[in-house]
């Protein structure tokens, strides 16, 4: 009996305390992704773990976090510098920074996991997490293509483990798609969704599908405009003229493939490849295959489609 009054008021606090609102937040990868998604956390008001591999990493990814704060301050704070430092100073101390994951994991509500885009690699870490969270913690991953319920499969909280998918730049994009699997309960996305809001975004919900909403039409677009150009049929440069003219995009295809990183975008598309072989629109490219090999990763190298200053 008493077992059975423990089990009970477990189940009930892991419920009632997975409605709280989160305050918590550790972030997972402090890459492209990981560092946007905790800039924003800390700036509506979130205390923030952020983790990475390094101490090295972490530093480069607090200094392009201060320089993203640069660029909001000035336009928030354009008669008042001094209002502009309090404000990226206040933010900035709501992050704190730890190399092992398990560390802030013992005293978080919400994980968002933001590393590289491999099941392997996502799972070993989910796994340690899980022993280390408390019941009540949310798990959540940031993939751009990956399903959700493949990578909740290495815990033992299916019920507890949703997707939050940001989107490149987090600061500026106003987007979070909140996946469910069939196995995220009730208050779980309840409280993803609240969460999306309280970060100040426009949330959207999706099933557990690949590529959920946004990535579903976008990677395939921009792998279509690859094709374009490895039949010689028109530029890079012309192709993204094209689109932001042509179509109002912010950005063309070729500008956006190295913005996002050709390796993730490699990744995305060898995922999907190897599940649905047969679907035209998830084909290898070999002019991609061939820049990732060359390490020329977009942006983040300062060389892709296009050469970039660093
Ligand atoms: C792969 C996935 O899983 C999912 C994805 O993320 S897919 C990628 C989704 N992202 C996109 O499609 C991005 C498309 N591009 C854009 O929307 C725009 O080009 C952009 C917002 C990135 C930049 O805008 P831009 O007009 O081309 O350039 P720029 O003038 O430098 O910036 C515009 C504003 O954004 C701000 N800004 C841009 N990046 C910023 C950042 N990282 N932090 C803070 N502010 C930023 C600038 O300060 C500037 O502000 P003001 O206009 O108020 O002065
Ligand atoms: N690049 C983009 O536009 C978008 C990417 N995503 C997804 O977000 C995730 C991260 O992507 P990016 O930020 O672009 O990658 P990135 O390469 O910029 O950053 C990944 C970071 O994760 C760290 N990392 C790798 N393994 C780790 C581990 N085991 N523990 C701790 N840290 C680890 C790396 O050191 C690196 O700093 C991927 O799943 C990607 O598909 C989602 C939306 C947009």
């Amino acid at each position: 009996m008493a077992q059975f009054l423990q089990v009970f008021s477990r189940s009930i606090s892991a419920s009632s305390s997975a409605m709280a609102q989160i305050k918590h937040v550790t972030v997972i990868g402090s890459g492209l992704m990981g560092s946007g998604i905790a800039q924003v956390a800390a700036a509506t008001g979130h205390n923030v773990a952020l983790v990475d591999q390094t101490d090295d990493i972490l530093g480069k990814s607090m200094a392009n976090m201060n320089k993203s704060l640069q660029r909001v301050a000035k336009k928030k704070f354009a008669d008042d510098p001094k209002g502009g430092e309090t404000f990226i100073s206040e933010i900035i101390s709501r992050i704190k920074t730890e190399t092992d994951p398990t560390v802030p994991a013992a005293n978080t509500d919400l994980v968002i996991e933001a590393i590289v885009e491999n099941l392997d690699v996502k799972q070993k870490l989910f796994k340690s997490l899980d022993e280390a969270a408390p019941q009540h913690t949310i798990f959540a991953s940031n993939t751009s293509s990956l399903p959700i319920g493949d990578i909740a499969a290495s815990t033992k909280r299916l019920d507890r483990f949703g997707g939050l998918h940001y989107f490149n730049p987090v600061p500026m994009m106003k987007l979070v798609e909140v996946i469910r699997t069939p196995d995220t309960n009730d208050e779980t996305f309840k409280s993803l969704v609240d969460f999306g809001k309280a970060m100040g975004k426009v949330t959207v919900e999706c099933k557990d599908t690949p590529g959920f909403i946004v990535n579903r039409l976008l990677v395939p677009y921009m792998l279509e405009a690859v094709r374009l150009v490895e039949r010689g049929d028109a530029s890079p440069r012309d192709i993204d003229t094209a689109m932001k003219l042509g179509a109002g995009y912010p950005m063309g295809p070729f500008e956006l493939a190295d913005y996002v990183g050709l390796d993730t975008t490699k990744f995305i598309i060898d995922g999907w490849y190897e599940k649905f072989p047969e679907n035209p629109l998830f084909q290898p490219s070999p002019l991609l295959n061939k820049l990732v090999s060359e390490g020329n990763l977009g942006m983040k190298t300062g060389k892709g489609f296009y050469s970039h200053k660093k």
